[in-house]
This record gives structure tokens, C-alpha cells and sequence, in this order.
């Protein structure tokens, strides 16, 4: 760990909200899983759109209709619950630029090992090792790579 006196990073632009198609019912929390529209495509063998001329079987790998319109619902949930947690990602990126921005201004360094150690092990409790992981991994894109 190199302490350092660069700035605080600040969050970049929000990518989440470039691939903003998630404005659906279908994409608030709770709501019904809206089948994606090729993928629920009954028995139409081909072309289930021109958009995308690949069969429901092809994008979702399934082997039945059911089965397609189940995946294909589920991943829409996916996305929506990606949009989020990478909308969280950056929110937190922003409060932790505040931080550091504080204790940079203040004489301080970048980067408090022992808060970091607190977030791992709260990561690790919950999740097990892929949780620590994660939490490096969210601090790196908070804080920077030390
Ligand atoms: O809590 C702090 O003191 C922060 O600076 C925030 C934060 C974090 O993103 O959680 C970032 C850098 C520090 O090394 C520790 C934690």
C-alpha cells in the first residue's frame, strides 16, 4: 500500500443510464417478469424479430417454449437488478470520493486500511470469499488501485 496525495477519484458518468431500456413495468422490483419478446415467441422457428433474427431456443439455450419464456423473463429481472446495483456502485463511489476528498483536504491520506478491513470482513460474513473479493473489487473502484 502506497499512501499517496493524489485527489479523491470522483464517479464517472453513469453507465447504467446509457443502456436505460429497463423502463418497463416489467423491470420495477416486484413487479411480473415480462418474457423477452423473442424469447417467448411460441413456436416460431426462426426469425422471432427483425432485430434479432436468432430463435428463442438460441438466445436463451433453452430446449422447450416454457422454458425459453421462463429464461427469458428471469434475465430481464437480471438486468433490471444489474441496473441497480451498478446505480448503487456508483452512488457509493461518489460518497466515498467525499470522504477521501475531506481527509486529502485535511492533511490526511487517500486510503484508511482499517475502515477498509471492516467493509472486507462485512463482505466476507455475508458472502463468503467471493465476497471479499467483491469488496476489494469496490474499493478499488472507489478508491483507486493502491
Ligand atoms: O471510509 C473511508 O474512510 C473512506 O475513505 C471510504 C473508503 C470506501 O470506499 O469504503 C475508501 C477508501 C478508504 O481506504 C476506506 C474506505
Amino acid at each position: 500500500m502506497t499512501p499517496t496525495t493524489t485527489p479523491a477519484r470522483t464517479a464517472p458518468a453513469a453507465p447504467a443510464a446509457a443502456r436505460a431500456t429497463t423502463a418497463s413495468a416489467a423491470s420495477r422490483p416486484g413487479a411480473p417478469a415480462a418474457p423477452h419478446p423473442q424469447a417467448a415467441a411460441g413456436t416460431t422457428p426462426r426469425a422471432a424479430s427483425k432485430a434479432d433474427p436468432r430463435t428463442a431456443a438460441e438466445i436463451t439455450g433453452a430446449r422447450s417454449d416454457d422454458a425459453a419464456e421462463l429464461i427469458a423473463g428471469a434475465r430481464e429481472r437480471i438486468d433490471a437488478l444489474d441496473d441497480r446495483i451498478i446505480g448503487l456502485i456508483q452512488e457509493r463511489m461518489a460518497v466515498s470520493a467525499v470522504i477521501q476528498e475531506a481527509r486529502i483536504g485535511s492533511g490526511g491520506r487517500r486510503v484508511n486500511l482499517a475502515r477498509e478491513m471492516e467493509i472486507l470482513g462485512r463482505y466476507r460474513d455475508a458472502l463468503g470469499k467471493p465476497g471479499t473479493a467483491l469488496s476489494m473489487n469496490v474499493l478499488e473502484l472507489c478508491r483507486g488501485r493502491v
